[in-house]
């Protein structure tokens, strides 16, 4: 599949944490209001990132009617935002957590409606805080892919970073922190 994303030329390689998830378990360390992950979420992606061997994971997205953009397919920003969640679960293989940086999304095939769209990512490598990963979306074949993505993470530290921002969170009552 092409693409134009390029890796830095000083990519080093990155270790699972002995703590990670384990393989063939859900990843659950964010939050169940999330948009893309939660439970509680009123709308949402729902998405179960699963952990994989080393530095891998996988999950699948079923493609619902309220997705579509163009007639009969997925929206392209939802399913960007469908590899967002999967590649933005994947460090915390590293127990590092990130935010989207710089992502990516390479377009192959329209994608039905009513289709699953199964996604296996992984972690390439890191620089300093910088995280990158890829991911690619097929419909049940693996060597028949519909799309795939590259995104640059960068860990933060989860109390500064959200610090300014805690009192408007939603939470699964429907209340905010400050209401
Ligand atoms: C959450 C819970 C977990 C659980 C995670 C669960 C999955 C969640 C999946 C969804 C994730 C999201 O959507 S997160 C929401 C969308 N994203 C955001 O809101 C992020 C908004 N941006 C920011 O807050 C900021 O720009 C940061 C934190 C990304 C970076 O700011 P900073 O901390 O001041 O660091 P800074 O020095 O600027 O950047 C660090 C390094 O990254 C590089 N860098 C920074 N941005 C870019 C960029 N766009 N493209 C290339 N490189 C970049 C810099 O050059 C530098 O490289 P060098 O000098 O080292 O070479």
């Amino acid at each position: 599949m092409k693409t134009s994303f390029v890796l830095p030329a000083d990519i080093e390689p990155l270790s699972r944490d002995p703590k990670a998830t384990s393989p063939g378990r859900r990843i659950n360390l964010h939050h169940s209001m999330c948009f893309g992950c939660g439970a509680d979420a009123p709308v949402g992606l729902r998405i179960d990132v699963i952990a994989g061997e080393g530095l891998t994971v996988s999950a699948s997205m079923k493609v619902e009617d309220w997705m579509q953009g163009g007639p009969g397919v997925i929206h392209g920003g939802l399913l960007s935002t469908a590899f967002d969640e999967v590649m933005g679960t994947s460090p915390l293989l590293l127990r590092m957590p990130v935010v989207t940086g710089h992502l990516e999304i390479d377009y192959a095939k329209p994608i039905p409606l009513g289709s699953t769209v199964q996604f296996t990512g992984e972690i390439l490598g890191g620089v300093r805080r910088k995280v990158y990963t890829r991911a690619v979306a097929h419909l049940g074949d693996p060597q028949e892919p519909v799309a795939a993505a590259h995104g640059l993470f960068i860990a933060i530290d989860l109390e500064k970073h959200f610090a300014g921002y805690r009192d408007r969170a939603v939470h699964p009552s429907g209340h905010q922190n400050g209401a």
